[in-house]
C-alpha cells in the first residue's frame, strides 16, 4: 500500500488486491485481468518483496515479448521500488550488447528482458540465473505461444527448480493455460471477474468498407474524430510503411513502428508519440501488447487482427487506468464473419459505424476550428488584434470575415490519391482451401450456424475455417507454427 500510495494511486486495482496477497505467500500465480488495469504492479510488488537488496545477485527476472515493453516494465518496477532501491535493468535486442554486459556486471537485482537477448546473455555467460527466486512472464499467453516457447523453456532451464513463477496477461486461451501449468507448481488462478475480455470503458465500433476505400475512410474518420493521440494498426511492416507515408502525404503527422526499424528509430518514434510531437502512431502488432501511453484516445484497426487475443490487446492501448477510449475496426465485406468470431471470443459486440462522407469529414474539421476560435475568444488576450479587426470590419461584413478565418483554420479533407498495396482478406489467405467454404455465404450469423465450430480454438482461428474441417491436428499445428514464425517476422 505504501508503494501504491507513493506512486500517486489512491487504491489498489482489483487485480492488485486479489493477486498480491496470494503471491506474497510464495505461491505460483496465473493472473488475468483486462488491459490497463495495473498488472505490472500486481506482479512487480511481490517480485520486489522477494528481493534482498543486500544480496548482489539477480533474484528476479521478468520476460516480456517486445523491447519497448521490457523497457516500460523495468521503469514501472523501478518506480515501485523506492522503499528498497532495488537495481532494475532491462536487456533487449537492438541495443549495444557490450553496454548491457557492463550494466549486468553492476549486479542488478531484477532483470527485465526479451527472450532472444536474455538467451544471448545466458550463452555468453554474462547472465547468471542460479539465484533467481522469482520469474515473471508478462503477456504470458504470448510468451508461451509458438513463437517464443522454445526460448522460454531454455531460459527457465537456467533458473533453480524451487522458485516462484508469476504469469500475467489480459488473455489466457485454455490451451495456453494448460501449457502454462506445466511450468508451474500448483498455480493459483486469479481472474478478475468480468463478463467481457475487453474493458468496458472502450467504445467499440466497426466499419464495413471495401479494401480500396479503407484509406479514405480512415482519413475522414481522423478528421471527424480528431483524436488526441491515435494508434493505427496494420497487418504487415510494408503496410505500416505505406500507411504512414500516405498519412503524411495527406497532412497528418504520423510515423510508423515495426520490427524492421533500428532500435534507435523505434525508440525515437515512440518518444515523439508520447510527447505528442506526432499524433498518429502506425504500428504492427509489435505495439499491441502492454504499452502504456497516456493520451491515446483512439485505436484504429486498419486491418483486422490475426486473432481475437490480438484484438483485445490492440484496442487495450486506449481506455487505460479508468480513462475512456474508442476503437474502430475496419473490415472488408468478406471479413464480416471473421469479425463476428472476434466478437464471440471477446463476448462483446461492436457497433456498426457508417463510413463517413467527404462532407461529414469537412463538417468535423469545421467543428474543430469553431472550437479553437471559441477558445481564443474565451482566452480574451486579443487586444493586439483589435485595431486590425476593426479595419477589416470597415471593409467586410462580420459573417464573411469569420467564415474566412474559419476557412484558414480548417484542415480541409485532403483526397490526394494514395496507392496502398492490397492485403488479402483475413480468411482467404489462411483458409488453406477454405475460400469456397462457409465464409462465402456472407456476413451475419451464417458463420455461427454450426454452433461453436472450430473457431473457438486459437489454432483454428488462424488456420482453419468455420465449422471445423481445418485438416488433421498435425497439419493444423504445422500451419500454426508456420504462421507463428511468419507473424513474428511480419511485425
Ligand atoms: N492502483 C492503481 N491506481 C491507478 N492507476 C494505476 C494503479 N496501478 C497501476 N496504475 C496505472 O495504470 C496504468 C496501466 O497499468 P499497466 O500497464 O500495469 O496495465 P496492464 O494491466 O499491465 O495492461 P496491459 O494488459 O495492456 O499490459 C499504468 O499507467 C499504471 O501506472
Ligand atoms: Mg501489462
Amino acid at each position: 500500500m505504501k508503494s501504491i500510495d507513493r506512486m500517486g494511486f489512491e487504491e489498489a486495482t482489483p487485480i492488485q488486491s486479489e493477486t498480491i496477497p496470494v503471491a506474497l505467500t510464495g505461491k505460483d500465480v496465473i493472473g488475468q485481468a483486462q488491459t490497463g488495469t495495473g498488472k505490472t504492479i500486481a506482479f512487480g510488488l511481490p517480485l520486489l518483496e522477494n528481493v534482498d537488496v543486500t544480496n548482489e545477485s539477480i533474484q528476479g527476472i521478468v520476460i516480456a515479448p517486445t523491447r519497448e515493453l521490457a523497457i516500460q516494465v523495468a521503469e514501472e518496477i523501478y518506480k515501485a521500488s523506492y522503499h528498497k532501491r532495488a537495481r532494475v535493468l532491462s536487456v533487449f535486442g537492438g541495443q549495444d550488447i557490450s553496454r548491457q554486459i557492463r550494466s549486468l556486471k553492476k549486479n542488478p537485482h531484477i532483470v527485465v528482458g526479451t527472450p532472444g537477448r536474455l538467451l544471448d546473455h545466458i550463452n555468453r555467460k554474462t547472465l547468471r540465473l542460479q539465484n533467481v527466486n522469482t520469474v515473471v512472464l508478462d503477456e504470458a499467453d504470448e510468451m508461451l505461444n509458438m513463437g517464443f516457447i522454445e526460448d522460454i523453456e531454455k531460459i527457465l532451464a537456467e533458473t533453480p527448480e524451487k522458485k516462484q513463477t508469476l504469469l500475467f496477461s489480459a488473455t489466457m486461451p485454455a490451451p495456453i493455460r494448460a501449457i502454462a501449468e506445466r511450468f508451474m507448481s500448483e498455480p493459483v488462478n486469479v481472474k478478475v471477474q468480468a463478463k467481457e475480455l475487453t474493458i468496458s470503458n472502450i467504445q467499440q465500433f466497426y466499419v464495413e468498407v471495401p479494401e480500396k476505400k479503407k484509406f479514405d475512410t480512415l482519413t475522414r474518420l481522423l478528421d471527424i474524430q480528431s483524436p488526441e493521440l491515435a494508434i493505427i494498426f496494420g497487418r504487415t511492416k510494408r503496410r505500416v510503411d505505406e500507411l504512414s507515408d500516405a498519412l503524411n502525404v495527406r497532412g497528418y503527422s504520423a510515423e510508423g513502428i515495426h520490427g524492421d526499424l533500428s532500435q534507435a528509430k523505434r525508440m525515437s518514434v515512440l518518444r515523439k508519440f508520447k510527447e505528442g510531437s506526432i499524433d498518429v502512431l502506425v504500428a504492427t502488432d509489435v505495439a499491441a501488447r502492454g504499452l502504456d501511453i497516456s493520451g491515446v484516445t483512439h485505436v484504429y484497426n486498419f486491418d483486422i487482427p490475426q486473432d481475437p487475443e490480438s484484438y483485445v490487446h490492440r484496442i487495450g492501448r486506449t481506455g487505460r487506468a479508468g480513462k475512456s477510449g474508442l476503437a474502430i475496426t475496419f473490415v472488408s465485406p468478406r471479413e464480416v464473419s471473421y469479425l463476428h468470431h472476434v466478437e464471440r471470443v471477446t463476448k462483446r459486440k461492436m457497433d456498426k459505424l457508417k463510413a463517413p462522407t467527404l462532407d461529414e469529414a469537412l463538417e468535423g474539421q469545421q467543428k474543430m476550428s469553431m472550437e479553437k476560435l471559441t477558445q481564443a475568444v474565451e482566452a480574451k488576450n486579443l487586444g493586439f488584434y483589435r485595431n486590425a479587426a476593426e479595419q477589416l470590419l470597415e471593409e467586410h461584413d462580420a459573417v464573411t470575415l469569420v467564415s474566412a478565418a474559419l476557412k484558414l483554420f480548417t484542415k480541409e479533407p485532403d483526397e490526394t490519391p494514395i496507392r496502398l498495396t492490397e492485403e488479402a482478406p483475413m480468411h482467404s489467405r489462411r483458409g488453406g482451401g477454405g475460400r469456397g467454404g462457409d465464409r462465402n455465404r456472407g456476413g451475419g450469423k451464417s458463420s455461427s450456424g454450426g454452433g461453436k465450430g472450430g473457431w473457438n480454438k486459437r489454432s483454428d482461428s488462424r488456420g482453419g475455417k468455420p465449422g471445423g474441417g481445418s485438416g488433421s491436428r498435425d497439419a493444423s499445428a504445422k500451419r500454426q507454427g508456420y504462421k507463428r514464425s511468419s507473424r513474428k517476422e511480419r511485425v
